[in-house]
């Protein structure tokens, strides 16, 4: 995990950034997470079935303009494995395999792991927060989670200026199912259990958002913020370091709320989820429902996302719904 996130931190000065046929950006250090994370998995669990849903595929890859691309990839990835104690290289070939091995449909049944090779790629170009994001289902829930937050300082982002993040090593959050959520430095400090916010009064609570607008309607969640009385400013954040720093108590709420027609991919929430939920917290879409992670690449949910701890869910919730259909009327 270490060299493969100092890898990638280190690409982004020579990546060529693309666009996606959806216009978001992806770079090298996208494809080479991907390919890492997978070739990886894949070699530790070779006693088992595997499959693995992943953002990331190799069809521009395997286009003539992308060899140049494919070859910074490939170079990157076996600088990183290398690192690990990986023998032999791969080829360019073995590359675009262990890219594409991530096109599992995932589902209800047995086990799949969720790969997000590089949230918030945005975030990442910025030089702000982004997150690498491993989940485990089974059965169709989510029963592990690993984050990785390179630019996440150790420290609460509540006493912390956010222009002093650099040259710090970063967080790593994992949580299993039943056993709590921990976080340890990437470079590899002693773990130590999180707990979400314990705050019951909005009042004290502050909420994280996308950095993005346009991922995020920034205008429905001040409405929903000054409905419930939350004195802070929204903490606007790329990625599922949003979800980490909610399971530490950073702040106590984070809202999602998508414009119209987007639909939410599960590897964008099924690490950050059980991070949440194992430090007690509570995630589920407008109408309070739990994210439904069996069924398939996409997560099928009513209007947006909102997490927080339980006892302030009945309140945020009501906040959600009232504003959500005053919005409605006014249109
Ligand atoms: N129009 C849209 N609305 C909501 N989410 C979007 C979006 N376009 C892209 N995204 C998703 O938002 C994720 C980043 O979330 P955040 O805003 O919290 O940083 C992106 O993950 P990637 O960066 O992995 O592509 C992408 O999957
Ligand atoms: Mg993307
Ligand atoms: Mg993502
Ligand atoms: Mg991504």
């Amino acid at each position: 995990w270490n060299s493969c996130v100092q890898k990638v931190q280190k690409a982004l000065l020579q990546s060529d950034v693309h666009a996606k046929s959806d216009k978001s950006p992806v770079t090298v250090a996208d494809y080479g997470s991907q390919a890492v994370v997978s070739f990886v998995l894949q070699k530790e669990l070779s006693s088992s079935p595997f499959s693995l849903v992943a953002e990331e595929d190799s069809g521009d890859l395997r286009k003539e303009d992308g060899q140049e691309t494919l070859q910074r990839i490939t170079k990157l990835v076996n600088e990183t494995l290398a690192n690990g104690g990986t023998a032999s290289p791969l080829s360019d070939q073995d590359v675009l395999a262990a890219i594409d091995s991530g096109k599992s449909e995932g589902g209800s049944l047995g086990q799949h792991w969720v790969l997000d090779p590089i949230d918030g790629t945005k975030g990442f170009l910025r030089g702000d927060q982004y997150a690498i994001a491993l989940g485990l289902l089974d059965e169709g829930k989510v029963v592990l989670g690993v984050l990785a937050c390179p630019n996440l300082p150790l420290q609460s982002l509540a006493c912390h200026d956010q222009h002093t993040i650099q040259g710090k090593a970063g967080c790593l959050f994992f949580a299993q199912v039943g056993t709590g959520t921990y976080m340890q430095s990437l470079d590899g400090s002693e773990p130590r259990k999180v707990h979400v916010s314990s705050t019951e009064n909005p009042e004290e609570a502050s909420f994280f958002e996308s950095y993005e607008a346009a991922h995020s309607m920034h205008d429905l969640t001040s409405l929903i913020a000054k409905k419930l009385g939350v004195k802070a400013p929204p903490v606007r954040i790329d990625s599922q370091a949003k979800y980490g720093a909610l399971s530490r108590g950073d702040g106590a709420i984070y809202m999602r709320f998508p414009h119209r027609g987007y639909r939410e991919k599960i590897w964008d929430h099924a690490a950050g989820s059980v991070v949440v939920t194992e430090a007690g917290g509570v995630v589920t879409d407008a109408a309070g429902k739990p994210l439904d992670f069996s069924r398939g690449r996409y997560l099928d949910l009513d209007t947006g996302i909102i997490v927080t701890n339980q006892k302030l869910m009945p309140t945020l919730l009501n906040a959600v719904q009232e504003s959500l259909k005053e919005k409605a009327s006014s249109l």
